[in-house]
């Protein structure tokens, strides 16, 4: 498959190292020509890339910033093409996300938002009309917050749309799980800056009609701090499962 990616960094490195074999061309757009000298280096069917619209691309797949999201979705979803986000933080802004439902309305895209750096999308699925109250508790070195803080500190408690505005490169998960929710006003957010750990740490607690549920994540980072590892693998997952036939957990 050929793969368009917006963003040449750490996310875009891992998914290029596990999907080496099936990837046929990537291209790659990103400010920092010096990324992409890297993995043209590393990864030989990699190209250097402005960004374009064409046939030859089978998934445009988003690997870099909340702003990157908002710049290029609307083009690549006017012209039929699917995209894969990673930084979905981009949909609490409410004209971003009207625009995109209208561009939809008349178009054979579709926009897929991996569970990222959580899980425990598929029970919010089969919920969501019987939620409560949801809570995301996210726990994470100081280091990943630019802080260094030795004692554990609660740095934000919110709405999903607030935490975004103020950390959007170390809670788009809330609004993996706004969106999931549909509802901006529901997911409640903490964030905490904590020196013990060396993990980037998400509860989950979903208060329902059909009964309560605590998810505990515990993932390691990869080379970005910020960034669990299971971000770029949730992207791996899906695309070496969006041709199978029989489709598990949906
Ligand atoms: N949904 C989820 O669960 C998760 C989402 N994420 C999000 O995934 C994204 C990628 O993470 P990661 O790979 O670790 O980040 P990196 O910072 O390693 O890589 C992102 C790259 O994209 C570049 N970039 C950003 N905006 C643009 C733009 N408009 N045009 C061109 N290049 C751009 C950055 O350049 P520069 O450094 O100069 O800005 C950087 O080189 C981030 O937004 C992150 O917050 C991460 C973890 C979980
Ligand atoms: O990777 C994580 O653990 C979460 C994260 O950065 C995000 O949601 O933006």
């Amino acid at each position: 498959m050929n793969i368009f990616f917006i963003g040449a960094g750490n996310c875009t490195e891992i998914i290029l190292e596990k999907m080496q074999n099936c990837i046929k061309k990537a291209y790659l757009l990103d400010y920092d020509v010096e990324k992409i000298n890297f993995l043209k280096e590393k990864f030989h069917f990699c190209i250097e890339s402005d960004f374009f619209i064409s046939d030859d691309i089978d998934f445009y797949v988003e690997c870099a910033s909340v702003e990157a999201v908002k710049k290029y979705t609307e083009n690549i979803i006017r012209n039929n093409k699917n995209i894969i986000i990673l930084s979905s933080g981009a949909f609490s802004d409410f004209d971003f996300r009207n625009n995109v439902e209208n561009i939809l309305k008349n178009s054979r895209s579709q926009i897929f938002i991996p569970s990222g750096a959580i899980g425990g999308i598929d029970i919010i699925n089969s919920l969501k009309d019987e939620i409560n109250s949801i809570t995301i508790e996210t726990r994470k070195p100081p280091l990943s917050f630019n802080m260094i803080n030795t004692k554990e500190e609660l740095i934000f408690y919110g709405t999903a749309e607030e935490a975004i505005k103020n950390y959007p490169k170390n809670i788009n998960v809330a609004i993996t799980l706004s969106m999931a929710v549909e509802s901006f006003d529901k997911v409640k957010v903490k964030i905490i800056s904590d020196p013990k750990i060396i993990k980037n740490i998400h509860k989950i607690f979903i208060d329902s009609k059909a009964g309560k549920y605590e998810i505990k994540i515990e993932n390691n980072p990869s080379n970005n701090p910020k960034t669990s590892l299971m971000a770029p693998l949730s992207v791996v997952g899906f695309l070496k499962k969006f041709n199978n036939s029989i489709k598990v957990g949906v």
